[in-house]
Parts: structure tokens; C-alpha cells; sequence
């Protein structure tokens, strides 16, 4: 157990989808289990010592934060591949179908070789760590081997684990649709290598102090082209016996894996409606892209609860096209950000805030005929305050981790970053000598729109430092 701690300083803290607070005085509590003990808004700099002491902090270490230096919580990837980092940035011209098939699955077939995971897995964590996500969907490949890699690396960077990056860690599972040499033979060998993944996690001790492990297991059908009807079955009576048990999936990205999916269920009302049919469609379950549903999906989404992971560069990147994300929050669904890596040829979701912005603008240009005035977020540019929420406490709630993560509030864990946008940061696109002093909000939209890991000098997960520049 660490001590107890108390940061001062400035504070970017989500409220909703319409509004943050930007607190520029704040005392952020940390006790020494790594949650947060109390928050108070607005202290004058001669009342840290009152205040502290008023909530029995006494000789509690003070980090106060410099000018240019704010706390945020915590970046949640809610959709990303470790096994697709080695092939970033390939591949660009081709559309999903035949990505998968000329890039991703051969570069994936590679974590047969287990010393080729150890080799690569590292330094994937590493680097999203840096990049300030705290929280992480990853999906590895169908190898059992490789992924029970992916998830040592928790040992491997951080000795203890369980204070390492916050994870959720799925082995994939296709059997058919698959080249020969990247395909699981039966339901029995995929259903096996899900169990035995599931319990090499969840044997390992969790962090008492955390709500839940900080590392768990994610059930991982890679989508429903590469799953036949009797695997999907069997993950879905495996999912009933563990309610807990998240579910990742990919949906409706494509037109021609829309298509295709629809040929190989035909007796499925859609593409939603054939992973409903087997059990999989549930409040946590993640869906990514889900850049084509029809109205009748968005309905069955809503009423299930499930998540959203949007995806705005993969869809950009592999000519997907465009998720209407305000049309889906209008119907109250939640939604988070994803990298998808290597669909998304970055691994920072300050890049996936940016061409989700982006993305909510090309909507709204299109219908700029057609404004939709009833609706709140349908066909409108998202503001910061909602691309500072779907990549914190809409991330949060699309992993059912909203209770743990997400936003600064007392009883959840302090995952966040620190923060900086001076000219020591070494991004000549911020700050710059003779700006002088600017407004927490303007700090804030230029770190989401032109920040990178430069800009992110500390990381902490259940209080604990583990990176961002400060540490290397
Ligand atoms: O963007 C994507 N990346 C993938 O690896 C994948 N697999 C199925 N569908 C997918 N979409
Ligand atoms: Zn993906």
C-alpha cells in the first residue's frame, strides 16, 4: 500500500455529455488504497494546510500542480487489437474485408510463436499506457498462449500487476471465415482455450482495494463472419453463467460484412438481431463501429443497454464511413472511444477525440438541410465537453466500470493524467513563451485537439504512478 496523497492544482473534471467543470484550485484527495478520499473546489492556496487538516490529512504529502498543468481523468480505449500494433500504418488502401485478409490475419497468425508475443507485447502495453489510456479493451489473437503473454505483461512491467494499466483482455475466437492457418478447428478447441484464458486471469490475486480486479477476462467472438451459429451458442451459455463477464464483439462496419452477415444468418431479423439471438447482446457488451445498424438495430441496442465503441479513425481509415453517434445518444445509448489498431493507425485516443470530432462535423455538414431541432446531439458537431465525455465516463460506462472510473468523484479509483501543456512539455503546438496565461478550457480543447504523449507527464491507475513523460 502507498501513502496517502493530495494533488492541488487545476482540475478538468466530466459532469455530461453537455458540460465539465474547470476547477482551478481543487484538492483531489488520495488515500492510500488508491481511491479517492475527498475532493474540495476552489481553495485559496493559504487554506491547503486548514483543509487538509480539517479531513484528518496531517504530514500528507502535497503535489501541487504548475501553471499549464492539469489533472483529467484517465483516457478508456473501449476497443483496441495489441496483436495489430506491429502493423500500424499498413495497409491503408484496402476496405475491411480484404485488410483482414492481406494485412491483419497474417500479421496476427504470427502469436502462434509465443517468443514472438513476449517480444512484441511489451512494449504495445507501454506505449498505450504513455498515450494515457487507463482503462483497455485489448483483443489478442485465437492463441491461448499469446494472450495468457498479453496479460503476463501486467507482471512483467509492474511486478505487482494489479496496479499496472486497468484491463480487459479477450482471446479471439473464429472458427470459419479464417484462412487455413489462422483458424480455430473446432467449437470445442475455441470454447476450451476461452475457459482456460478466463481462469489463467482469473486465478491471479486482485488489488483488495479495487471494486473489481483491475485485469479481467473479455469475452471475444471477433464477429459474426468468423464465428459459426454453434460457437456463438456456447459463448452465450458461457456468458449466462457469468453475468459479470464483459463481452466484446465487432458490428455492422461495412457494407459488405453487413451483407455477408446477413447471408450467414439468414433466419436473424439483422446483424444485432443474430448476436441477440445467442445471448450476446447485454448491458456489458461492447460493440464497435456500429457504423450501419437501422432503426430497428439502434432500438434493440438501447433496450439491451449495450455500449458503443466508436471508432472514428478505423472507420475514416478503412472507408467505413460515418457512425451517427448523436443519433445513438439521442437514444440513450452509451458510448465510448475507440483506437481499433490498427483499423485506427493510432494508438492515442487524442487521436480518436480528434477524428470523432471530425466525424460529428462531416454529419452535420451533410444534413445541414435537414437539421434535426428536436433532437440534442443528431446531426450536430459534438462539443468538447462531449469528446471529453465519451473518452473518460463514456468509456467508463460502456466497460460497466462507471461506479470505479471515469470522472474524479469520492469512492472511485483516482485513474487520471497529469497534464501539460508549457513549453518544457516539448510540443511546439502548445503553450508557447509569449501566450501568456489562458483559460483551463482553452488549455483543455487544445490538448484534445493538438496533445500528444508529450503532453501527458503522468499516468496513475488505482492512485499508482505507472507512466507519461515524468517516468522516462
Ligand atoms: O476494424 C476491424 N478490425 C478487425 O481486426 C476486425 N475483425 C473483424 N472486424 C474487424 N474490424
Ligand atoms: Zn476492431
Amino acid at each position: 500500500m502507498s501513502l496517502p496523497v493530495v494533488y492541488y492544482g487545476s482540475v478538468v473534471n466530466p459532469v455530461s455529455l453537455k458540460s465539465f467543470k474547470a476547477l482551478g484550485a481543487c484538492l483531489i484527495a488520495v488515500s492510500s488504497t488508491g481511491n479517492i478520499d475527498w475532493i474540495v473546489e476552489d481553495v485559496h492556496d493559504s487554506m491547503v494546510q486548514e483543509t487538509m487538516g480539517a479531513h484528518g490529512y496531517l504530514d500528507v504529502e502535497v503535489v501541487c500542480l504548475q501553471d499549464g498543468e492539469f489533472l483529467i481523468p484517465g483516457f478508456i480505449d473501449t476497443h483496441t487489437h495489441a496483436p495489430q500494433v506491429p502493423n500500424i500504418g499498413s495497409g491503408q488502401s484496402y476496405e475491411l474485408l480484404e485488410w483482414l485478409e492481406r494485412i491483419t490475419f497474417p500479421t496476427e497468425s504470427m502469436f502462434q510463436d509465443p517468443d514472438f508475443a513476449r517480444r512484441t507485447y511489451t512494449s504495445v502495453v507501454r506505449r498505450i499506457i504513455d498515450s494515457g489510456t487507463t482503462t483497455c479493451c485489448y483483443y489478442g489473437t485465437i492463441h491461448l498462449e499469446a494472450t495468457q503473454v498479453l496479460f503476463s505483461n501486467y507482471l512483467i512491467l509492474h511486478a505487482d500487476y494489479y496496479l499496472g494499466q486497468r484491463a480487459f483482455i479477450g482471446k479471439c475466437n473464429m472458427d470459419r471465415n479464417s484462412p487455413s492457418y489462422y483458424i480455430e478447428p473446432s467449437v470445442e478447441v475455441s470454447m476450451a482455450a476461452t475457459k482456460a484464458l478466463i481462469s489463467h486471469i482469473k486465478q491471479l490475486p486482485s488489488n483488495p482495494h479495487a471494486a473489481e480486479p483491475l485485469v479481467q477476462p473479455i469475452l471475444t467472438p471477433r464477429f459474426a463472419i468468423t464465428c459459426t451459429s454453434p460457437l456463438l451458442s456456447s459463448l452465450g451459455q458461457l456468458a449466462a453463467s457469468d453475468p459479470n463477464l464483459r463481452i466484446q464483439t465487432h458490428i455492422s462496419e461495412n457494407l459488405a460484412e453487413v451483407t455477408f452477415t446477413k447471408s450467414l444468418f439468414p433466419e436473424c431479423s439483422s446483424y444485432a438481431g443474430a448476436y441477440d439471438s445467442f445471448g450476446l447482446l447485454r448491458a456489458n457488451t461492447i460493440l464497435a463501429h456500429a457504423v450501419h445498424l437501422s432503426d430497428d438495430e439502434i432500438t434493440l441496442i438501447a433496450k439491451k443497454k449495450s455500449g458503443i465503441s466508436h471508432c472514428p479513425t478505423s472507420n475514416f481509415n478503412l472507408s467505413s464511413g460515418v457512425a451517427p453517434i448523436g443519433k445513438y445518444l439521442d437514444h440513450g445509448i452509451k458510448v465510448g472511444l475507440g483506437t481499433d489498431v490498427s483499423g485506427g493507425y493510432s494508438p492515442s485516443i487524442l487521436n480518436a477525440i480528434q477524428n470523432a470530432s471530425i466525424a460529428s462535423k462531416v454529419i452535420a455538414m451533410q444534413t445541414r438541410g435537414n437539421p434535426d431541432a428536436s433532437a440534442e446531439f443528431s446531426n450536430k458537431q459534438l462539443s468538447v465537453a462531449s469528446l471529453l465525455y465519451l473518452a473518460t465516463s463514456g468509456g467508463a460506462e460502456v466497460c460497466d466500470l462507471e461506479n470505479s472510473v471515469g470522472s474524479f468523484s469520492v469512492g472511485k479509483s483516482f485513474d487520471a493524467l497529469q497534464v501539460n501543456v508549457r513549453n518544457n512539455a516539448g510540443n511546439p503546438a502548445m503553450w508557447g513563451s509569449d501566450s501568456g496565461p489562458r483559460s483551463l478550457e482553452g488549455m483543455l480543447e487544445q490538448f484534445l485537439f493538438c496533445g500528444d504523449d508529450r503532453n501527458i507527464s503522468r499516468v496513475y491507475v488505482q492512485g499508482k504512478l505507472i507512466g507519461g513523460t515524468a517516468t522516462r
